[in-house]
């Protein structure tokens, strides 16, 4: 009999956790936390699980740089999934703690709160404006944002996170949705060396790396036109340093297509022919969010 199929994430009650359990909707998975993102790259690479759950873009917050390079430079795990969720960010603290003699909470109350970064960025606009006066202090996860204040009462402290971590660690929702805009979606990747199939998937995509030749005008255009003349669909080009040199770039590409069809490695070829070097990332299936 083999073993249970093992998934690395941040902690329970993050939003990668919730993306990891979507992933797995349904099935038998053992799901593995790590506090740290660089953990949960390495325990895939070291074969301790078989997935790891990635967050890799934000629509406020765009690319997480951070985590793109990871999958670049330090990792070779082939992405086998997709997933963009709206990520709900909820002010959660002791409300019996923060609250005057209404019962209800009082921003005067709240000296701290604390965050994921990511998590932070998307509610700046809420806090300006409600917690001007409060300290920020950001941590590795949500739930890690939210344990900790669960774990320093009296000190007024709130966390931005989960409705789940909020009640793993025996908090309340003080209020819901604190995101500054209302389509706050989060792109999660699944990577690893083991095989994932969802037939819930409606789109394929395949994500490449392009490294330009040195001294090559036009290359770039030259890249494009072979997905262009194709009609083939592009869903994100982005440049990232190669960390080599100062200067020069890799292109980081998403693209509409499953590379089991025919154009994509024709245009794959046809940019390998004018010098370029191409990774691919992964061709994936794109899970569609169903409650
Ligand atoms: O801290 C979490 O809950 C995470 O899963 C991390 C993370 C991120 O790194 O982008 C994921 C999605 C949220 O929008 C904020 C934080």
């Amino acid at each position: 009999m083999s073993a249970t199929p093992r998934v690395a994430s941040l902690p329970k009650g993050t939003f990668s956790d919730e993306a990891a359990r979507y992933f797995f909707r349904d099935r038998d998975v053992q799901h593995v936390y790590h506090k740290l993102i660089s953990d949960v790259f390495r325990a895939t690479e070291h074969g301790d699980s078989d997935w790891s759950v990635i967050p890799i873009e934000n629509t406020i917050d765009g690319s997480v740089s951070l985590h793109t390079d990871w999958l670049v430079h330090e990792v070779d795990l082939p992405i086998r999934a997709e997933w963009v969720y709206p990520a709900v960010q909820n002010l959660v603290g002791l409300r019996g703690e923060l609250s005057g003699e209404s019962g209800d909470w009082h921003p005067d109350n709240i000296t701290k709160v604390l965050s994921h970064p990511v998590a932070m960025a998307q509610c700046y606009e809420f806090l300006r404006a409600t917690l001007p006066h409060a300290e920020l202090e950001t941590l590795s996860s949500t739930s890690e944002a939210i344990r900790t204040v669960s774990e320093n009462p009296g000190k007024g402290w709130a966390a931005i996170g989960t409705r789940t971590a909020a009640a793993e660690y025996g908090l309340d929702v003080l209020q819901e949705s604190v995101t500054d805009h209302d389509n706050n979606y989060t792109r999660f990747l699944l990577v690893g060396n083991r095989e994932y199939e969802n037939p819930k998937a409606t789109t394929h995509k395949t994500s490449i790396l392009i490294t330009l030749p040195d001294d090559y005008p036009g290359a770039l255009h030259q890249v494009l036109s072979a997905f262009a003349w194709r009609r083939i669909n592009l869903s994100k080009i982005e440049s990232r340093p190669t960390k080599k040199k100062l200067g020069v770039y890799y292109f980081f590409i998403d693209i509409l297509m499953s590379m089991d069809s025919v154009l994509l490695p024709a245009a794959i070829a046809e940019i390998e022919a004018i010098g370029c070097q191409v990774r691919v990332l992964g061709s994936y299936p794109s899970l569609p969010y169903v409650e």
